[in-house]
């Protein structure tokens, strides 16, 4: 199966809260939480394809990010590279631009949402910052 290579932002604002993202139920992991991002397209780096995305999905600009973990998962019906960055320089509030809900959470909080499998090696990551 193919791999999709995945840009994904761990959003952090100046209260140290993430920025989640509910994904549409007809979407592959639907009705998941999800932290923001997207497929990296032909000729993007990463980071140009996390910008494009953050841009897209919730109105952020976003000013620069930082590598956090890169995680491989093969889920039945799709395989996924993430390719997972920490953006803490960006403006904007945050606005579900794709009639997704979003909302900022404090990261105590992040073991209460329902996540993709793929991303519970994120959330011990994160709980490991100092937020
Ligand atoms: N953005 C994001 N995707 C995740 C996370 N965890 C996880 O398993 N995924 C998976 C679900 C999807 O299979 C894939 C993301 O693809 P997507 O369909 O949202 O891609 P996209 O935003 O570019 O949307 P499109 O091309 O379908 O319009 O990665 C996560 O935390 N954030
Ligand atoms: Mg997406």
């Amino acid at each position: 199966m193919k791999r999709i290579h995945v840009a994904v932002g761990i959003i952090i604002n100046r209260q140290q809260q993430i920025l989640l993202a509910k994904r549409h139920e007809h979407l592959h992991q639907g009705g998941k939480w999800e932290f923001p991002g997207g497929k990296v397209e032909i000729g993007e780096t990463i980071s140009q394809a996390l910008i494009r995305e953050l841009k897209e999905e919730v109105d952020l600009d976003v000013e620069s990010t930082e590598s956090f973990m890169d995680i491989s998962h093969n889920y039945p019906d799709k395989h996924v590279l993430l390719d997972i960055h920490l953006v803490k320089e960006f403006k904007g509030e945050g606005k579900g631009l794709e009639g997704q809900i979003i909302q900022w959470v404090n990261s105590e909080e992040l073991g209460s949402f329902d996540f993709p499998e793929a991303n519970l090696p994120i959330l011990e990551k994160i709980r490991q910052l100092d937020l």
